[in-house]
């Protein structure tokens, strides 16, 4: 298995540094599934199809999630790429070299030494008027804050100091409470219901975002916590999407669900939901494609999807989770609207807050939209997802200790 992963590393994947820190147990497979040691070899031979109760290949005219009774497609079932029997030795960077502050604070110093630099600028001392209130203001939109919350915080500072000489370390700690106060309703974890067998999470966002490596993450974290894990490969359209999520899947100990390029994502979905179901695991993590290029494409792709797994559970999916990458700016405002017209987005990860992030746009994502804010991404690494925490992102953004 192990050789298979070392001639096919996937493009961006990412090689952590060997030190063993074994997860649970790898999860049984159920006995009908065959291990797939070779992505190319995803399909089974014509004699083994079966025909699925719904969902079938994009060009099939019957299209079972529309809920027409028409008769199902016959297509070639998923195949289920087996939990790797031990977490392969690698994956664990658990024994980290900075702490994931540190981490954070670093990524977000190219934001934060812009911001904490102006602040210097403006306010050594000088008194607080209206020529330092719109330098201020002007800074906080340039950080990505956005101009209603760069425009609120000013006149909030300008309330109780106007005309009084205040500190770049004042301002600062002003500005790092008032970041709080505004991420603090949105930095909720990411719960997983035990009622439901399994918790669907739809993870959706454009290509290059995150969503792979963020299915890898959680993966890990909820097998530490002793949750039964499966993925979906529902990105078919990328060869290196699947192979790149079965990577996930042996690192991680997860079983992962997956068919041939091309193949219809819905039904693959669908496939994955009854297996997952049926080997009673906790959680489902479904991979969906990002090519935003051909957005009516993706729109009905990623509806029918939904639609599809609704099928077998009519609260599915229980969480659609978007991955923004930070480093964008302002870009992930327009990512949000568009994935918000495709699918209900309930829940964000912003990803890449290690690298020269513009971390502010998280400030104006929560004010704009008041999604809540799962996890962060701080690293390539299978540790590299932390809840968010509101008040040391505040203070890493204006370059505060924690
Ligand atoms: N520095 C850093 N890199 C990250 C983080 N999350 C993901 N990446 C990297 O970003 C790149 C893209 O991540 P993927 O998980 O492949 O993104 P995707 O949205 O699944 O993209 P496609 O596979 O193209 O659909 C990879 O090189 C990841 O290692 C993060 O939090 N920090």
């Amino acid at each position: 298995m192990f050789d298979w992963f070392k001639k096919k590393k996937p493009e961006a994947q990412t090689t952590p540094e060997p030190q063993a820190q074994p997860l649970p147990q790898a999860q049984p497979m159920p006995e009908e599934t065959a291990p797939v040691p070779d992505a190319d070899a995803a399909l089974p031979p014509e004699a083994e199809q079966e025909t699925l109760p719904a969902a079938g290949e994009p060009a099939a005219a019957s299209d079972a999630a529309d809920g027409d009774d028409a008769a199902p497609a016959a297509v070639a079932p998923a195949a289920v790429a087996p939990a790797a029997a031990a977490v392969e030795p690698g994956m664990d960077d658990r024994p980290e070299r900075k702490g994931w502050f540190a981490r954070l604070k670093d990524g977000l110093s190219k934001s934060t030494s812009r911001l904490t630099e102006g602040i210097s600028g403006i306010f050594t001392k000088r008194k607080l008027d209206d020529e330092a209130l719109e330098e201020l203001e002007e800074l906080l939109i340039r950080a990505d804050l956005g101009p209603t919350t760069a425009a609120r915080m000013t006149a909030g500072l300008a309330r109780t100091r106007f005309g009084k000489e205040v500190s770049p370390q004042e301002v600062r700690e002003y500005l790092a409470g008032e970041v709080q106060k505004l991420v603090e309703p949105v930095a909720r974890p990411l719960v997983i219901e035990p009622e439901r067998r399994p918790h669907v999470i739809l993870l959706v966002g454009v290509n290059g975002t995150g969503k792979t490596t963020t299915i890898g993450k959680l993966a890990r974290q909820l097998r530490e916590e002793g949750k039964t894990v499966w993925m979906a490969a529902g990105d078919t359209f990328r060869a290196a999407a699947v192979s790149q999520l079965k990577v996930w899947g042996e690192r991680t100990g997860c079983p992962v669900v997956a068919k041939d390029t091309g193949a219809d994502a819905a039904g693959l979905a669908f496939e994955a939901l009854e297996k997952a179901r049926a080997a009673g695991a906790d959680v489902l993590l479904i991979d969906t494609a990002g090519r935003l290029q051909n957005k009516t494409g993706l729109m009905e792709e990623l509806r029918k999807i939904v639609r599809v797994i609704k099928k077998l559970d009519p609260e599915a999916p229980h969480t659609t989770l978007l991955t923004l990458d930070a480093t964008t700016g302002q870009n992930a405002h327009s990512q949000v609207e568009v994935f918000k017209e495709m699918v209900a987005i309930n829940g964000l990860v912003l990803t890449k807050l290690d690298g020269s992030a513009r971390g502010g746009v998280l400030v104006a994502l929560a004010e704009k939209f008041g999604l809540p804010v799962h996890a962060i991404g701080v690293g390539e690494g299978v540790y590299d997802l932390r809840p968010f925490d509101a008040r040391q992102f505040a203070r890493a953004l204006v370059g505060l200790e924690g």
